[in-house]
């Protein structure tokens, strides 16, 4: 009898002690003006609910609090707003105190100077230097014949295999950006940068691998055809940068392009399979440009140009599967948000996932449907169209990497037809895989 007077005792105590803890958080972050919600626990927050209920946290938060919250999730007391105009504005509007506000961990891998981390003026001339090199005119004029070429070999030998379209589709996206960047060297070095940037933290072996090639390159007379010389090379005083610069300027082009571009590629490869008729129609598109050439002739603008059935795939791959489910600010002075105040130095989530699955711009919005795209042409450029962020942030790689899903959808549908092995299980949330590989059979079309 006294154990159990005890142990109810001590489960009484637990449970007050656990109740004026979560109290004493919510007090504690209850200065007025901050907007409503819940702060969860002291240190975790609510980081356990947002990653375990994910989209459905959110809705409920939204529901209870509207479409501007407070919460505490992956360690810093955070401002989540789900609100498309108040979306737009915070993008719209980063000379406001409204900056990109990414973890430690990764301002760590990408640098100092990489483009998320600089503003105003130095973010221009970044971006600047950014856009002439992955650009739409660098694509026309020299990546695009080289992806090409690049997409052709890489989609070599698969008739006949069972392949994980994950693990393919990671490596192929790391392949290619690595090849932009250093061309000639890529066979020797590809693997040590591979294993490096596998682990994610292999920064400093990463620099130490591109310094040893500039040190290189600076020493000899040979040009190269990449991104890296291209660098080094450019006395264009707009775009000058200084070695430390164009290090993350490398890695970011690296890091940025690499999982958006894998995992879209992935999910269009698993959409197109569910879906024949859009497959149907999408590897026509590819057979019609094939039949004007010769075998051996490459892509051409005009060509790609023509893809218009494809990008609106892509497009609604990005949307359908969310493959970015928002971006991070930090605010650098108090900001007033819609009659709130959020204190400096918190982070705003601008979360836009639930504007992929809005039924008035987007009817029938959990079906996959590219016609949409094609039978609206202002969709890509709708005002709260946020799959490549938007305002002066706006993905400088998105034509890039809808040239690369482009190529390797070409490569892959003119020459290969493939069916699922099944039993695969697909995560969407916090970010898309597949946990165990998504394997595909694979023969020849
Ligand atoms: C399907 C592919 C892609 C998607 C969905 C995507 C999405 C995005 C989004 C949503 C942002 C905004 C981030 C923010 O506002 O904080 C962004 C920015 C950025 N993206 Fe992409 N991206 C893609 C491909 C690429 C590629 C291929 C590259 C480079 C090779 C790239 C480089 C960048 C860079 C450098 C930024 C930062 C821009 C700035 O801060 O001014 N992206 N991207």
């Amino acid at each position: 009898m006294a154990v159990l007077l005890l142990t109810v005792c001590g489960l009484v105590m637990v449970f007050c002690f656990c109740f004026a803890l979560l109290k004493w958080n919510e007090v504690r972050y209850a200065s007025k003006g901050l907007p409503p919600g819940t702060m969860g626990w002291p240190f975790f927050g609510e980081t356990t609910e947002f990653l375990k209920y994910g989209p459905n946290f959110m809705k409920n938060q939204r529901a209870r609090y509207g479409s501007l919250f407070k919460s505490h999730i992956l360690g810093c007391p955070t401002v989540i707003s789900m609100d498309p105009e108040l979306n737009r504005y915070i993008l719209m509007n980063e000379g406001k105190g409204l900056v990109p506000g990414y973890p430690k961990s990764m301002r760590e891998i990408v640098g100092k100077h990489n483009i998320a981390a600089v503003h105003g003026a130095t973010h221009k001339y970044i971006r600047g230097s950014m856009l002439s090199l992955i650009g739409p005119a660098s694509i026309r004029m020299q990546l695009l014949s080289k992806i090409d070429m690049l997409m052709k070999s890489y989609l070599d030998n698969w008739d006949g295999k069972t392949v994980d379209i994950q693990e393919r589709t990671n490596e192929m996206a790391l392949l290619i950006a690595f090849k932009q960047i250093v061309e000639i060297e890529s066979s020797k070095i590809y693997e040590t940068f591979k294993t490096e940037f596998d682990k994610l933290v292999g920064r400093k072996r990463v620099i130490r691998l591109l310094t040893k090639i500039m040190k290189e390159r600076r020493a000899s007379s040979v040009t190269h055809n990449d991104m890296l010389d291209e660098l080094l090379r450019n006395e264009d005083s707009n775009y000058k940068l200084s070695d430390e610069e164009i290090i993350d300027q490398v890695i970011t082009i690296l890091y940025s392009g690499y999982e958006t571009v894998s995992k879209t590629t992935m999910m269009a490869i698993k959409y197109l399979h569910d879906h024949p008729r859009a497959l149907q129609e999408l590897r026509d598109e590819h057979l019609a440009i094939r039949k004007r050439k010769r075998p051996e002739d490459p892509i051409d603008w005009n060509d790609y140009k023509s893809m218009s059935f494809t990008r609106a795939v892509i497009f609604e791959t990005s949307r359908l599967a969310t493959i970015v489910n928002g971006v991070l600010r930090e605010t650098t002075k108090d900001v007033e948000l819609n009659g709130f105040i959020i204190p400096k130095g918190w982070r705003i989530y601008v979360y836009t996932r639930e504007i992929n699955y809005d039924p008035f711009l987007y009817p029938e919005p959990f079906t996959f449907n590219p016609w949409r795209w094609l039978d609206n042409k202002s969709l890509e450029s709708h005002n709260y169209c946020f799959i490549f962020g938007g305002g002066t942030r706006l993905c400088p790689g998105k034509e890039l990497g809808i040239t690369k899903i482009s190529m390797f959808l070409h490569h892959f549908v003119t020459r290969y037809r493939w069916e699922e092995v099944g039993g695969d299980k697909l995560v969407q949330f916090p970010r898309v895989e597949a946990p165990n590989g998504l394997h595909i059979r694979v023969s020849k079309y």
